[in-house]
């Protein structure tokens, strides 16, 4: 996306091909810095440390990290170090593990000598292969808000939680491309932007992209969306997946799931936007099977914002000693979704839908 005229994605190459250029998201929305990734122990702090996240964007960074690993020990003994290393960095994004997979499979067939160039062919492809994902995602989704705003006066209002735009992906976005595209062809929508505590995605970076690309929205606390959902001041949510499983239940930030029982609660269309790379087709039950990772409790008892002044202060705002839960992700079920919001269409969220558009994926009976 575009930020003061110029275009950037959240993950990009230096020119001399052998270390890649990243956003540092920790420093949004007040200050826009590009960190440089030149190891492998570089890309797994960037993940852990959320400099970059965002499921898509971090299965990217994970295969520039296999890369840079490449440089720093070819063998088959490096390719399963960096693979353990950077799969250790956080747990739920089915995205991480899917891209490794693929790119050390490639690795392992290919000569020594070979590997480095070869892994960062192969992150680039991944990368590639995301920016078109998403466009594919946000012309899909655009549909649905062309077909709600063609039944109502005004703009549409779409809620949205955590930040699931270009910032979490390498461009486009996933639950925020169908906004873009809507938006760029002239339909008229408002976003209502959870703000998303503990980290506050949403205030600090959906906000910021939305800002940024000119889009009329509205920042919330996590609790208000249900009372505007209850007054008929949401037309439809769309959210992003961290990972969703073949029978269509969805992993996302939480307090996602909260947001799904108040839409159903009060008929509000709820999708999720994701791409192939987000589904994990080895799991039906998301609410027992998929990892939830668990996140460092001063996320919750401390912000970080900037002052008055201009600078960078963080305070405590939770009671000292107060024992501290952080799950960073919690399961919709997939009969809470309306539908999912792929690069290949719209689907029920459902191991049918889902076949459907990924027949090459259907379950022998
Ligand atoms: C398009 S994936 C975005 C997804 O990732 C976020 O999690 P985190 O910021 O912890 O990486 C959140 O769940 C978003 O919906």
């Amino acid at each position: 996306m575009k930020i003061d005229g110029r275009h950037y994605r959240t993950i990009f190459p230096e020119a001399d091909g052998r270390s890649v250029q990243v956003i540092d998201q920790t420093r949004l929305p007040f200050a826009f810095e590009l960190k440089r990734l030149a190891s492998l122990d570089d890309a797994a702090v960037a993940i852990r440390t959320m400099v970059v996240r965002g499921a898509p964007l971090i299965g990217v960074t994970a295969a520039y990290g296999l890369a840079l690993a490449m440089r720093e020990d070819p063998s088959d003994g490096g390719i399963e170090r960096a693979c353990t290393t950077l799969a250790a960095t956080r747990p739920t994004a089915i995205n991480l593990r899917w891209a490794l997979d693929r790119a050390a499979g490639l690795l392992r067939r290919a000569p020594e000598t070979e590997r480095e160039a070869l892994a960062f062919a192969e992150a680039a492809r991944i990368a590639d292969e995301d920016v078109a994902s998403c466009r594919s995602i946000g012309e899909h989704g655009a549909k649905i808000l062309a077909e709600i705003a063609a039944k109502k006066s005004g703009p549409v209002k779409v809620l949205t939680h955590c930040n699931a735009g270009w910032l979490a992906t390498v461009d486009w976005g996933t639950a925020l491309a169908p906004i873009y595209v809507a938006h760029d062809a002239g339909v008229p929508v408002h976003v209502y932007v959870d703000e998303t505590r503990p980290r506050n995605q949403g205030a600090a970076l959906t906000a910021f992209e939305l800002n940024a690309h000119g889009v009329p929205h509205t920042v919330i606390a996590d609790n208000a969306g249900g009372h505007l959902m209850q007054h008929g001041d949401i037309d439809v949510c769309i959210v992003g997946s961290d990972r969703t499983t073949a029978s269509g239940d969805v992993c996302n930030k939480i307090g996602t799931y909260l947001k799904a029982l108040a839409a159903s609660d009060n008929r509000v269309p709820f999708y999720a936007a994701l791409p192939f790379s987000t589904i994990d087709w080895t799991l039906e039950d998301g609410v027992r099977d998929i990892p939830i990772e668990e996140r460092d409790a001063r996320e919750v008892t401390h912000l970080t914002g900037r002052t008055e002044d201009g600078g960078f202060a963080t305070v405590q705002v939770v009671s000292p000693g107060s024992p501290v839960a952080n799950p960073a992700f919690d399961v919709t079920p997939a009969r809470l979704v309306t539908g999912i919001i792929t690069e290949r269409g719209v689907c029920e969220a459902s191991a049918d839908g889902l076949a459907t558009l990924y027949p090459e994926r259907r379950r022998a009976a």
